[in-house]
């Protein structure tokens, strides 16, 4: 359902951005390498989870190319056996949603965890395995067979050995996720770092319609999710998606020859032109996400919130 959309012009460009999900056990280096890839523009805002399958860490505009660098909840928690029971279907869907998987490992160091890890990556997008901590390794000479030994458990777009603390090979693993970034344009102003207190808002505002517009209705467990969030000078362009745990609510929240939905569309862009100053052109769809709301409470009982 679609309250207002337009179409880019059809102008040749050359330019690519992509999401690129930094994954890994706990304590193998993800925020080391993420600040160094990123270098000194981005401070990351907030560590605090989000029940989102993406959270935007940072982005980094290099020439031609950005590189949006995605969490994915479900990987960051340090509680013992905690890894196990988030690592579920969403997880493991919402890491088929980026354009590049990048997984971290250390160097000599291959754990139960990271067998977890091991067996949910995805089997339709690139996986690039980044072996950390190559710094600290007593006998170099223990690498190969290590990596060799890895090789033959996944079919990794590229096995990269790096060391994050010291910056050794993280420009070569920036020139390798580079390759799989698909073309588009820019989805941020190059100084930006972070879209995240608009994005949330707007999932607010629309969480708000919903929940108004919908009454007693309110289908549980029902959740915002910003798809979508482009600035183009004055105009946001937003595409946003509704998650629902099954076809009834969905049919519930579209109402009766879509009016629900529409309301819903358009009190939102209205809402949201006011706060942000701008024009915006929203798009609201809504998915059935079976089991979204037990992998959200799930998340919650983690501390996620
Ligand atoms: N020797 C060495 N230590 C590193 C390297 N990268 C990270 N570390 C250290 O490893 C520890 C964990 O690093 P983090 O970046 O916090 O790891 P993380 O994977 O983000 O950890 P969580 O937030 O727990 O998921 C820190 O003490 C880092 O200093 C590296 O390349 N070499």
């Amino acid at each position: 359902m679609t309250e207002q959309l337009i179409d880019s012009p059809d102008t040749p460009h050359s330019f690519h951005t992509g999401f690129v999900a930094i994954i890994g056990r706990p304590n193998v280096g993800k925020s080391t390498l993420m600040n160094k890839l990123i270098g000194q523009k981005v401070s990351i805002t907030s560590k605090k989870a989000q029940t989102t399958r993406h959270r935007i860490n940072g982005v980094l505009t290099e020439g031609d190319t950005q590189y949006i660098f995605v969490d994915t909840p479900g990987f960051q928690t340090k509680h013992g056996g905690a890894l196990n029971r988030v690592l579920n279907r969403n997880v493991s869907q919402a890491l088929g949603e980026v354009d590049v998987v990048v997984w971290v490992i250390e160097a000599m160091k291959f754990t139960s965890q990271d067998e977890a890890v091991l067996n949910i990556l995805p089997r339709e997008t690139p996986v690039i395995l980044v072996v950390n901590k190559v710094d600290a390794l007593e006998r170099k000479n223990d690498l190969l067979p290590f990596v060799q030994k890895l090789s033959t458990r996944f079919d990794f777009a590229q096995i990269i050995p790096v060391s994050a603390k010291n910056g050794i090979q993280t420009d070569v693993l920036l020139n390798q996720i580079k390759p799989y970034l698909p073309e588009n344009p820019p989805f941020f102003d190059e100084d930006d770092i972070t879209d995240r207190p608009t994005r949330f808002l707007a999932t607010e505002i629309i969480r708000e319609k919903v929940f108004r517009l919908s009454g007693d209705e309110v289908p549980y467990g029902c959740t915002v999710e910003i798809e979508l969030f482009q600035e183009e000078g004055k105009l946001y362009r937003i595409a946003a998606a509704i998650l629902v745990e099954r076809e009834a609510h969905k049919g519930m929240l579209i109402g009766k020859d879509g009016e629900r939905l529409k309301r819903i569309a358009s009190e939102s862009r209205a809402d949201m032109e006011r706060l942000f100053g701008c024009k915006v052109f929203l798009e609201v769809w809504i998915k059935v996400r079976q089991g979204w709301a037990d992998s959200e409470s799930s998340l919650r009982k983690l501390g996620y919130e």
